[in-house]
């Protein structure tokens, strides 16, 4: 079982490699990588990883796009956790006169990837993240309205991250299944990044990943029940 865990930053990537001590001998299973921050470079460096495990022989069975995040509060409090069951693009589409319409209804792609329903149960439990939507944003909400227009449109979306829905379009060209996890490091809504708990939520990261490696250590990607 080979893990790709595709992270934006070098500090969320130290802070999953920090999960994975001597005695915690997932880290031979899981490969943390700091990919670059929003879609496209989450989702060139995953495919481009991908590539080149495959090509060597070696191929990942699954990837885990991972960080920090924003919370959409009260639901996602800072310091929790929020795993995807939904992976989903929020601006991707067009305004028209009657709003936003997403690029599917414009009869193009995708706009929303699902991760193993068998494995994101399995994972929330065993580090009590909340399961719900988590947001692929390319510019990060910055006031009240957008926070409610995301919510109007996304009712179940429980934080918002940049990399996300990239991380899982490289997956799908691979033919791999997806997950996403974030540490929630502030509130979407009015920004004040003086006010982001960005220390709280790489530990919390750290926390989760030694929760959950024994579980991706054992688990067989022929099972795929979705
Ligand atoms: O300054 C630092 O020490 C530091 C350490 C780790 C990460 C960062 C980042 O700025 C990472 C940016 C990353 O965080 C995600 N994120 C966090 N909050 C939000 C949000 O409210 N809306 C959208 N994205 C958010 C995002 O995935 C960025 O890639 C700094």
């Amino acid at each position: 079982m080979r893990v790709l865990v595709t992270t934006a930053v070098p500090a969320e990537r130290d802070a999953v490699a920090a999960a994975f001590t001597a005695s915690a001998p997932a880290s031979s299973v899981l490969r943390p990588l700091a990919g670059g921050v929003g879609p496209a470079a989450a989702a060139a460096s995953t495919a481009a990883a991908l590539t080149a495990a495959a090509l060597g022989g070696e191929p990942y069975d699954l990837v885990v796009s991972a960080g920090i995040g924003g919370g959409f509060q009260p639901d996602a409090p800072v310091g929790s956790l929020v795993l995807a069951d939904e992976i989903t693009v929020a601006d991707l589409g067009a305004e028209t006169a009657d709003g936003f319409v997403p690029v599917t209804e414009l009869g193009f792609g995708t706009v929303t990837h699902r991760p193993p329903n068998s494995l994101v149960r399995e994972i929330a439990a065993v580090t009590g993240a909340r399961q719900g939507s988590v947001l692929t944003v390319s510019t990060v909400t910055g006031s009240a309205a957008r926070a409610v227009e995301l919510r109007r449109r996304h009712p179940r979306a429980l934080a918002e991250a940049m990399e996300g829905f990239g991380v899982a379009e490289a997956a799908a060209a691979h033919g791999v299944p997806v997950l996403e996890i974030r540490a929630v490091s502030n509130p979407v809504g009015p920004r004040d990044r003086a006010a982001w708990r960005i220390g709280e939520a790489l530990a919390a990261l750290t926390g989760a990943f030694g929760k959950l490696a024994p579980v991706l250590e054992s688990w067989n990607p022929h099972d795929l029940t979705h």
